[in-house]
């Protein structure tokens, strides 16, 4: 027989040493052992209870959490802008939608949910709808289509989405639910779009830009060099755009680039046009077309473009250079090619503008000489290279009444350099700017030294008037040279009013103030010699030397002078003309009233010395008559 060990605890403990079992203290024994038992149950059921309350608080708090949870993940799901539906994976009916799938499919979440496609949708949107939906569900991939036509629902019909669906499996991994998502990515792709056109499109003609036709060239002659095929390169560069931008304005100007671009781009014939930065445009020709070919689309843009233009209620008329360079002939490599229809395009401009040449190798030779004179000119002023020289300018009758000073480049080995050549290297460079000072400076200190209080005329170029403080170096050469101001001349050609004319105005004005006579060099070659004559008061009006030349040849060119001579007194300002070569020419002018005259019949360009006696050194007065 087995004993509860506490029982048998309890019986040796009442058991004295003969064996005796006293039932009194067994009896005490036993009852304290059970009121113990009865308070350990007591206690346990107290615990119990406690345990089985907390347990249903924290249930009661996951059934909320989770409540609150499925709420908030249902009001992302209303809110976020990308249209979301979930369907029975068995038959594709509806079970939820939110807020942009109702807005995406233009219609109620009610005309939806529990609905299959084919109760929603025209047959053959629900036919693909479905189809997707079981090629989902059957291979367990999720479908992801990327920027595709929505093709339901009202709003769908003209929006880009992106759309993905996915398949959602019940604890036992049976297919249960196809959820879907569908992104409106028409913005987007729009945007990019767009700033993709404005990176390689430009924002005024919205022709292809400079790093479109980088682009495209590279592709070309990666393609040429496989094919082994032949393409040609135009360098196109609008003439006298600067002037038209400057006297008719800004707006006109973009509105004149505008229409001029248009024009190009129609009469291209399909070719690629790129405007590559201000005035300047280039062409790429297809494949092989023949040299006849590319001239004769070149002369037809000269031709278009030298129409005039009717710009917002102005006549205006631009001109076309162009260069023409070929792959292979004249450069394998973009580089090169370029740069030789720039040549090709710098002699077009050169021999008198709208032009059309094709590079040829010399030119290649012109432009490194150009680049070696550019060299050369920098140490010309260092090395003592430049001289002034002196040509009088004298009244109709022969009285000479001052000179000009002409500045002359005695180069090392090329002997003497003419201006035309090295003024426009030096213009490039900016070093007319040192050069011109060089010349104002010489000029005034020789006129200084004159016993005769006769005048010098000096040329300035229009770079000196955009760079360097002009205007605070002629006061230092003056008081430096002690010359009287009154007794300089500059000469400036329109050039100097193009750009930024207010500034060149402001500056002639400050100029004129000081005492200084203000001169309008080349008179009539420009295109707004006239305009510019109402803009500020010139002491003297000078009419080019082709006029001269060729009075006795064109009559036209005598009624150009007797016109521009008529304007210039009714303006009372008094006209030099330059380039009198013959007594006719002096009579005609002495006839026309023309006041003053400069040219190889008064003298030739010399230094000083040859006229010492006209300053006034050894002969006090002399008449040329
Ligand atoms: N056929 C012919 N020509 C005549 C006659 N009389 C004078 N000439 C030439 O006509 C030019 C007159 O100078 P420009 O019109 O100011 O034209 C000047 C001027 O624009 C520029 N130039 C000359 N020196 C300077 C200068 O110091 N600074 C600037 N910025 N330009 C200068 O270079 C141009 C050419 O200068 P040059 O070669 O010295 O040519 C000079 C002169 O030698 C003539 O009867 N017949």
């Amino acid at each position: 027989m087995t004993m509860h060990r506490l029982l048998a605890r309890q019986i040796r403990q009442s058991t004295d040493e003969s064996g005796q079992v006293d039932l009194t203290k067994l009896c005490e024994l036993v009852g304290a052992a059970y009121e113990e038992g009865d308070r350990d149950r007591r206690r346990t059921d107290r615990a119990m209870k406690l345990m089985i309350e907390e347990l249903e608080q924290t249930h009661k708090r996951a059934e909320q959490d989770l409540l609150r949870a499925r709420e908030f993940l249902d009001s992302i799901i209303e809110s976020i802008p990308i249209a979301v539906f979930a369907k029975d994976a068995k038959d594709s009916r509806y079970v939820l939608l939110n807020r942009a799938g109702e807005e995406y499919y233009g219609m109620p979440r009610e005309a939806m949910l529990g609905k299959t496609p084919q109760q929603i949708f025209p047959d053959h949107i629900a036919r693909v709808v479905n189809e997707q939906d079981r090629r989902v569900v059957d291979s367990g991939a999720p479908m992801f289509l990327e920027g595709h036509l929505l093709e339901v629902g009202v709003k769908g019909r003209d929006r880009l989405v992106n759309s993905r669906k996915l398949l959602v499996r019940d604890g036992s991994g049976a297919p249960q639910y196809l959820v879907g998502v569908i992104e409106d990515v028409t913005e987007r792709i729009t945007n990019e779009a767009r700033i993709s056109h404005l990176a390689h499109h430009d924002a005024l003609t919205d022709l292809p830009n400079r790093s479109a036709f980088n682009a495209v060239l590279g592709e070309r002659l990666e393609r040429a060099q496989e094919a082994a095929t032949s393409f040609a390169v135009l360098s196109l560069d609008l003439d006298r755009f600067k002037e038209v931008n400057d006297v008719f304005g800004h707006p006109v100007g973009d509105l004149l680039m505008r229409a001029a671009a248009d024009r190009l781009a129609e009469e291209a014939d399909g070719a690629f046009v790129a405007r590559i930065g201000g005035d300047e445009f280039m062409i790429l020709m297809p494949d092989d077309i023949s040299r006849d070919d590319v001239l004769a689309l070149a002369e037809r843009l000269v031709e278009t473009i030298g129409q005039e233009l009717e710009v917002d209620d102005y006549l205006s008329h631009v001109g076309l250079s162009v260069g023409i360079a070929f792959y292979p002939d004249d450069g394998v490599n973009a580089a090169t090619l370029l740069a030789n229809a720039d040549s090709a395009l710098y002699r077009a401009k050169r021999e008198g503008r709208g032009r059309v040449r094709f590079f040829e190798s010399e030119m290649d030779q012109e432009l490194r000489d150009r680049r070696l004179l550019q060299h050369d000119l920098r140490l010309a002023l260092e090395q003592n290279q430049f001289l002034v020289y002196f040509q009088p300018q004298a009244r109709v009758d022969g009285e000479v009444i001052g000179f000009e000073a002409l500045l002359r480049w005695n180069h090392p080995t090329r002997g003497f350099v003419p201006p035309d050549q090295f003024i426009p290297l030096a213009e490039e460079n900016g070093l007319i700017v040192q050069i011109g000072e060089w010349v104002l400076r010489e000029a005034c200190r020789e006129a200084a030294s004159w016993p005769r209080p006769l005048q010098v005329a000096v040329n300035l170029s229009p770079i000196q008037f955009q760079a360097g403080d002009l205007e605070r170096s002629i006061h230092q050469i003056l008081l430096e040279t002690g010359l009287t101001p009154t007794r300089l001349e500059v000469e400036i050609t329109e050039g100097v009013l193009i750009g930024d004319f207010t500034r060149a105005l402001n500056l002639l004005r400050r100029l004129k103030a000081l005492g200084i006579r203000i001169a309008m060099d080349d008179f009539g070659t420009g295109y707004s010699s006239l305009s510019y004559l109402q803009s500020f008061p010139f002491d003297k009006i000078k009419i080019d030397r082709s006029f001269i030349s060729n009075l006795e040849a064109t009559p036209q060119s005598a009624e150009i002078v007797r016109a521009v001579l008529s304007l210039a007194h009714a303006l009372r300002i008094p006209v030099i003309a330059e380039g009198v070569e013959t007594e006719a020419q002096r009579a005609f002018l002495a006839r026309e009233a023309c006041e003053e005259m400069q040219g190889y019949l008064v003298g030739r360009p010399a230094m000083i010395e040859r006229y010492l006696d006209l300053v006034g050194v050894t002969v006090e007065r002399r008449l040329y008559a």
